[in-house]
């Protein structure tokens, strides 16, 4: 039995991938994944054109500040989970498919995703044996196959639409260059080099799925625990709002813009923290290593052996941080107060915690997940006073789900500032 080092070098975190599948999908690997990553990570979701989507998250924020604001009126508690979830949804919607997508299609999709994932272990044993399965488990492929058809006919329609604009851009004398470019116009224009083939419409939406599978969850739970924690700890959302103040100004600025979000150390500290003390994936997806591999001279890991990585210990080492198990922003911050220069997220130089995975199958997302979670934890604390209801403390016990989420979500008062 090999045992596992939970504080890998990363060197050796460099040689992971995971098994040797091929599959159109970033969660596998082989040649279609590199050309998928590169498109997701490099043309898409690097932070010169994550910029473009500066207006959707502006208007995200205001349905989701509108949901609030109308439950505040109420005079009740608010359960804000769901209200999360649903401005992650939308934002990664419109990121996905375009800025032409009403709500109608949003709820859609939303209902299509649901569907899915709530079949998700029905239909697992389906890849063990398909073709013993397709003729003893022929009722479950049959309501596999519609289900996959429900999320077809809800996607394929919203990619055409982009093919139709790219086309009719390509026709125009006068085309759309301000027109902000979402996943699916990366993907339209993919060809695979070793098939000599463009990515066709299904592996699309199958692509865009897993985008949303992968953004939305993660995000909204880090987004709840990072609250929560600060209507725990009140002086904490003090020191934060102070900070908001210092860089907005005490105006009337109806946003914490994401120019501002650069010049507030202590806002980038409190999401560090968030992710370090209640890191939403508790396990990578599985990893593997290429060749045997012995970690300091002491711990051999076999070519091909799964490998989960228990995120969550790494984060809470006390050989690595200093009391490991309190929220404690300021340990991101130097003695200026500014973001330790040293800190590195992705584990490139060190990993002391990796929330976002390590090495080159990082997640591709993580700079849009910062930036959404320091976008919108920065909006929600200038436009509102969070409190704990009455006599409720806030109970930060974990239940494992899709990710580890909060077993009693949140519940707080807000008050506009
Ligand atoms: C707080 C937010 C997020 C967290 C904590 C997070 C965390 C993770 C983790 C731990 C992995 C697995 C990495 C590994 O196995 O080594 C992953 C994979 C992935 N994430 Fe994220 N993620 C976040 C946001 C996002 C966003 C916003 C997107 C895209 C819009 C995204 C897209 C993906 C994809 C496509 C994968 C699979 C990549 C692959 O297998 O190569 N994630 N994420």
């Amino acid at each position: 039995m090999p045992a596992f080092a939970n504080r890998p070098p990363a060197s050796a975190t460099q040689k992971i991938v995971t098994s040797n599948q091929r599959n159109v999908s970033l969660a596998f690997y082989g040649p279609i994944w590199r050309l998928l990553r590169r498109n997701l990570t490099e043309n898409f979701l690097h932070p010169s054109r994550a910029k473009s989507f500066s207006h959707s998250r502006r208007w995200a924020l205001q349905v989701l500040k509108n949901r609030l604001a109308s439950h505040e009126k109420s005079g009740q508690p608010i359960c804000v989970r769901e209200h999360f979830q649903y401005t992650m949804f939308c934002l990664l919607v419109v990121i996905c498919f375009g800025d032409n997508v009403d709500e109608n299609q949003i709820k859609q999709i939303e209902e299509a995703q649901r569907r899915a994932f709530l079949s998700f272990n029905k239909f697992n044993i389906l890849n063990l044996w398909p073709r013993v399965t397709k003729i003893v488990l022929r009722r479950r492929w049959e309501e596999f196959y519609q289900l996959r058809k429900c999320q077809l006919d809800v996607s394929i329609p919203l990619i055409r639409t982009r093919k139709n604009m790219q086309e009719e851009d390509r026709k125009s004398m006068e085309p759309h260059h301000d027109r902000a470019l979402c996943y699916v116009d990366t993907l339209l224009s993919l060809e695979f080099p070793d098939e000599e083939r463009k990515i066709n419409e299904e592996e699309i939406a199958n692509l865009c799925s897993e985008f949303l599978n992968a953004g939305t969850d993660t995000t909204t739970t880090s987004l709840e625990w990072i609250m929560a924690n600060l209507v725990k700890y009140p002086k904490i959302q003090d020191r934060l709002f102070m900070e908001i103040k210092e860089v907005v100004g005490n105006g009337d600025q109806e946003e914490v813009s994401e120019s501002d979000l650069k010049r507030m150390p202590y806002l980038k500290a409190v999401v560090l923290e968030g992710l370090r003390r209640h890191p939403p994936a508790r396990l990578l997806i599985p990893h593997a290593v290429m060749e045997d591999v012995v970690l300091n001279n002491e711990y051999l890991i076999p070519k091909n052996a799964a490998i989960n990585f228990l995120v969550a210990e790494m984060g809470w080492d006390p050989e690595a941080w200093e009391d490991p198990l309190t929220f404690k922003p300021e340990r991101f911050l130097n003695h200026d107060n500014g973001i330790r220069q040293e800190f590195d997220i992705t584990g490139s130089r060190e990993i002391k915690m990796m929330p976002f995975g390590a090495g080159r199958r990082i997640c591709p997302g993580y700079q849009l997940g910062m930036l959404h979670l320091e976008y919108y934890v920065a909006n929600l604390v200038c436009k509102f006073e969070w409190r704990a209801v009455d006599g409720d403390g806030v109970d930060l016990s974990e239940k494992a789900e899709r990710t580890m989420v909060m077993k009693n979500p949140l519940r707080v008062r807000i008050s506009p500032r």
